[in-house]
């Protein structure tokens, strides 16, 4: 995969997302079209849910549907409903084969066996916040299928391994929705106008800074953290660095890459491999963060480099700043 951080060519400030993928579609001659279009339907999707967020609360699209998601989490209405919807706009879209959800136990095809790509997704990254009217996401990863076009997508073309993404992103539904994403070529930010129903770029190109004061985590955990996590924490706080914890990872995540700062899901008791999916969340955010120029490891390596073996499988979560991450590592020491 290239891992290019410069962008190809500057947009300017206020290009709207359609321009501007049809600008860097240009750029690749042998480009045919369909990873734009894949782009595309899924900025539909997120605009249809952007409105069922914001208007979650008058709708009774919140609460709990009284059953659980394959993870045994309880699901949130919302959870069901942002998973319909990225499903049918895949679906709808035809160029992906096949999608992978947090909310479901096993693949799903699309029915487009034509579809070059394949797509795991978190839906609804933050379910905990949902009924709150606090931040929430989307997670994506996109890898172009290995398996024969005309035939079903498999399990082969999902577990090709973090470094084989063609594409990774998040949208974050907060006090303004944007889209986040990468193709290899540095990482662009949309901010979504309402009115309009458009998104426009307002972040042509970000990096994230070297270093921050930002630590994210949970230190209800903090009697499960491995001895080196409390370490680097307790020196955190020795230092006066803020604590900011939105309990929506895609929140903390894209708060830290604009300001700087570290975002922490160590193993715990309750989930003793860590919580987070690899590959619709650790996989998609590590690839970001890299093209961002950040780090992104599990404690025992980088996590693009995890071999993924199952659906959801969890990994521990260290990402960020890279001067943050290497000092997290120096207190865990030589890789276990
Ligand atoms: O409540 P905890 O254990 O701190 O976990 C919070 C983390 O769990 C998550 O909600 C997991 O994502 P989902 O909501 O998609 O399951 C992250 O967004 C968040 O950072
Ligand atoms: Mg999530
Ligand atoms: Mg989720």
């Amino acid at each position: 995969m290239n891992i290019s951080t410069e962008n190809t060519i500057a947009q300017p400030v206020g290009t709207t997302l359609e321009r501007y993928i049809m600008r860097k579609q240009a750029e690749f001659q042998f480009a045919t079209g369909e990873l734009s279009q894949l782009l595309r339907d899924i900025a539909l999707a997120g605009k249809i849910v952007n409105r069922e967020v914001n208007r979650a609360g008058l709708t009774s699209i919140i609460g709990a549907m009284g059953q659980q998601n394959v993870q045994g989490e309880a699901q949130q209405k919302l959870d069901v409903e942002a998973n319909i919807r990225f499903i049918r706009a895949l679906t709808n879209g035809g160029e992906a084969c096949a999608v992978l959800s947090e909310e479901e136990d096993d693949i799903i095809h699309t029915g487009n066996c034509q579809g070059k790509y394949v797509v795991a997704i978190d839906p609804l990254d933050g379910s905990s916040n949902i009924d709150v009217n606090i931040s929430i996401g989307t997670i994506f990863s996109i890898y172009r299928r290995v398996t024969p076009v005309g035939e079903p997508a498999t399990a082969a073309d999902f577990l090709q391994g973090g470094r084989r993404q063609v594409a990774a992103g998040y949208i974050l539904y907060g006090s303004s929705t944007m889209l986040v994403y990468t193709t290899g070529h540095g990482v662009a930010g949309f901010t979504y106008e309402q009115s309009l129903g458009e998104f426009f770029l307002s972040h042509p190109s970000i990096t994230i800074p070297a270093s921050g004061t930002v630590f994210s985590c949970n230190e209800g955990y903090w009697f499960d953290y491995p001895e080196y996590v409390r370490q680097y924490l307790t020196e955190c706080k020795r230092q006066g660095q803020s604590g900011r914890y939105v309990g929506s990872l895609v929140a903390d995540y894209h708060r830290n890459l604009l300001t700087g700062g570290i975002y922490l899901y160590p193993p715990t008791g309750k989930n003793p491999q860590g919580k987070l999916r690899v590959l619709y969340e650790g996989f998609p955010l590590a690839y970001l963060i890299e093209q961002a120029g950040g780090r992104a490891e599990t404690g025992t390596g980088p996590v693009l480099d995890i071999e993924p073996t199952d659906f959801h499988q969890r990994s521990p979560l260290f990402v960020g700043s890279p001067e943050l991450v290497a000092s997290l590592l120096a207190a865990a020491g030589p890789v276990a």
